[in-house]
């Protein structure tokens, strides 16, 4: 649904991903086969625009609000106390009192639109839909959408065939 939003809202971008003189993404396909035809696994790793326009969504409409972790060993995040022994407030105004707490809430909806520019490759202008951002990045450390390490979400690529695929009919069958 949010796709769909973001490609209404942003022509140039829906106009890439349906039929760009370049890359021809959706029209190409539909070009060479008949309609009773499935989509098969090279034309589906055709859909670079697509990818970059999903991730682009994730980021900007995430659902998800943080993922957990837990400390094994006393560390320090960005000068925060996040040890098991801790007995420090985590933040100097906070009612919360952190103390023997070891856990740690990585939000990713705040990640997601980081405007400190810690990284100013990824979130230029973090705000605004820019699916070509994405380009080159999905290998980046701050692609945190679908969380990281051994608890990454299993279901990340299936996620981006079953929207993949809605918009592939969608575009090429509507306008
Ligand atoms: C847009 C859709 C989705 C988003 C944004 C999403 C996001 C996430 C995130 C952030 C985590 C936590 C990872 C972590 O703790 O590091 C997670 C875990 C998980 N996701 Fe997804 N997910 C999506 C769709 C799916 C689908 C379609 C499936 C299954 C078919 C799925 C199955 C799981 C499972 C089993 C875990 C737990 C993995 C573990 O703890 O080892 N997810 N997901």
């Amino acid at each position: 649904m949010m796709a769909v939003k973001y490609l209404h809202a942003h022509p140039k971008a829906l106009q890439e991903i349906r039929v760009c003189h370049r890359h021809e993404e959706h029209l190409a396909i539909i070009n060479f086969k008949s309609p009773e035809d499935p989509i098969d696994r090279n034309e589906y790793k055709s859909m670079s625009l697509t990818r970059v326009v999903i991730y682009e969504t994730l980021r900007l409409a995430t659902v998800v609000n943080g993922v957990l972790r837990r400390t094994t060993d006393d560390m320090e995040i960005n000068g925060i106390c996040a040890q098991n022994s801790c007995t420090t407030d985590i933040s100097p105004g906070q009612k919360y009192h952190y103390s023997h707490s070891n856990d740690v809430l990585i939000n990713v909806y705040v990640v997601l639109r980081d405007q400190t520019n810690y990284d100013p490759i990824q979130y230029m202008e973090p705000l605004n839909f820019d699916s070509w951002r994405w380009k080159s990045l999905e290998s980046h450390h701050y692609f945190t959408m679908f969380g990281g390490g051994s608890s990454l979400c299993p279901g990340n690529e299936l996620v981006v065939v079953q929207v993949s695929m809605f918009l592939h009919y969608f575009l090429t069958k509507y306008r």
